[in-house]
């Protein structure tokens, strides 16, 4: 088998992507985050209170003939941006691009914190990490891609994001069409849960390569790119104006600036970021002050690929034994 999805930008700088899925018989439509930096599928529900709900669409699990109650199953996570749910289980069919999982473990949430609630294009997430991440006790459950895998043609999926554009996630199979040259893989450290891997190194504009293998995670998850103090510095230090903002909690730099391209190593590959990707967003509507894409990772304990360096490339995430993942210039 095979499935492939839009993923569609939730705003204006691509904060998030969001998938059309359905859940259920006769199949329920919900908008979910497909997040490979965490593992658990969890959506808001009949079971959300409605004080908790603005405007997100809802699966109802009495309403589906599929749908069986996960007994004494529980759920609770926290996510690195503060946020956080919980609640019961449920499975049930679930469908994303065509591709079908029976009795899917469906994570119906009970509470959402408010920034869930604030967030109305997005009804929850898909988790495409590692099952050993899922949160679900007593029994932890698989993800999507674990369930799908045996039925799939490849094990693989593959994450082609786009900057202020709609992309497309595939399932089991390398659509060639959408990337050009070849793929460079490098290997995946499965453990604790997250797609661990390492850069080959950088480099700033026209500047020399840095090559030091970085380890970080690549999480479709996280809407910016963070890493080494040292690396974001040497970056920062080619714009006009930039400071780090204990205001802002980052790097900002006046929207007129020039900003330099960055490039991240795989292997012996070159990805470059265009600048336009790395002027992320105004700090306000009016303001003449803009927040960068790259920021450092100090504070997180660990470097995250997010999106503004995923949507560089065509990315694969190859379930094999052992798991690696690809990159190739699109
Ligand atoms: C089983 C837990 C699971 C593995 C968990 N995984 C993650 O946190 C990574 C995961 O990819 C999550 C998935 C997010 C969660 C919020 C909703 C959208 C998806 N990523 C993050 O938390 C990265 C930081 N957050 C972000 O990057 C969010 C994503 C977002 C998008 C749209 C709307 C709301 C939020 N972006 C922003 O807040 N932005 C606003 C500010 C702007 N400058 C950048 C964009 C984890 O590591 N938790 C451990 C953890 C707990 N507590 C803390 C404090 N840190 C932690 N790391």
């Amino acid at each position: 088998d095979t499935g492939s999805a839009a993923a569609i930008p939730i705003n204006e700088v691509d904060i998030a992507y969001v998938t059309p899925v359905t859940v259920g018989t006769p199949p329920q439509t919900l908008m979910l985050d497909l997040d490979t930096g965490s593992s658990d599928l969890w959506v808001f529900s009949s079971l959300t209170p409605s004080s908790q709900i603005r405007g997100q669409e809802i699966y109802t699990p009495t309403k589906s003939s599929t749908s069986q109650l996960l007994n004494g199953h529980t759920w609770s996570i926290r996510y690195g941006d503060g946020s956080s749910s919980r609640g019961t289980v449920f499975t049930d069919n679930f469908t994303i691009g065509g591709l079908e999982v029976k009795s899917q473990a469906v994570q119906t949430a009970q509470e959402v914190s408010s920034s869930f609630t604030q967030e109305q294009s997005l009804d929850g997430l898909v988790g495409l990490g590692f099952s050993t991440l899922n949160t679900v006790r007593p029994s932890s459950q698989l993800t999507f891609f674990d369930n799908a895998r045996p039925n799939l043609d490849e094990e693989v999926f593959t994450a082609d994001l786009k900057y202020h554009a709609t992309g497309t996630y595939d399932f089991g199979f390398i659509d060639s069409k959408k990337h050009n040259g070849t793929i460079t893989y490098t290997p995946v450290q499965p453990s604790p849960g997250y797609w661990t891997h390492s850069l080959s190194g950088y480099s700033v504009g026209s500047g020399a390569f840095q090559s030091s293998q970085i380890s970080g995670i690549s999480d479709t998850g996280t809407t910016l790119l963070y890493l080494p103090t040292a690396i974001v510095t040497a970056y920062y230090r080619q714009v006009q104006g930039a400071q780090n903002s204990q205001y802002y909690g980052g790097y900002v730099f006046p929207c007129a600036s020039t900003l330099p391209t960055f490039t991240f190593g795989i292997e012996g590959a070159r990805f470059t970021i265009p600048a336009s990707y790395i002027n992320y967003t105004r700090i306000s509507p009016t303001s003449t002050t803009c927040y960068g894409g790259l920021q450092s990772s100090s504070g997180l304990g660990i470097n995250i690929f997010g999106d503004v360096a995923l949507k560089a490339a065509f990315v694969v995430f190859s379930g094999t034994n052992p798991p690696r993942i690809g990159f190739a210039p699109k």
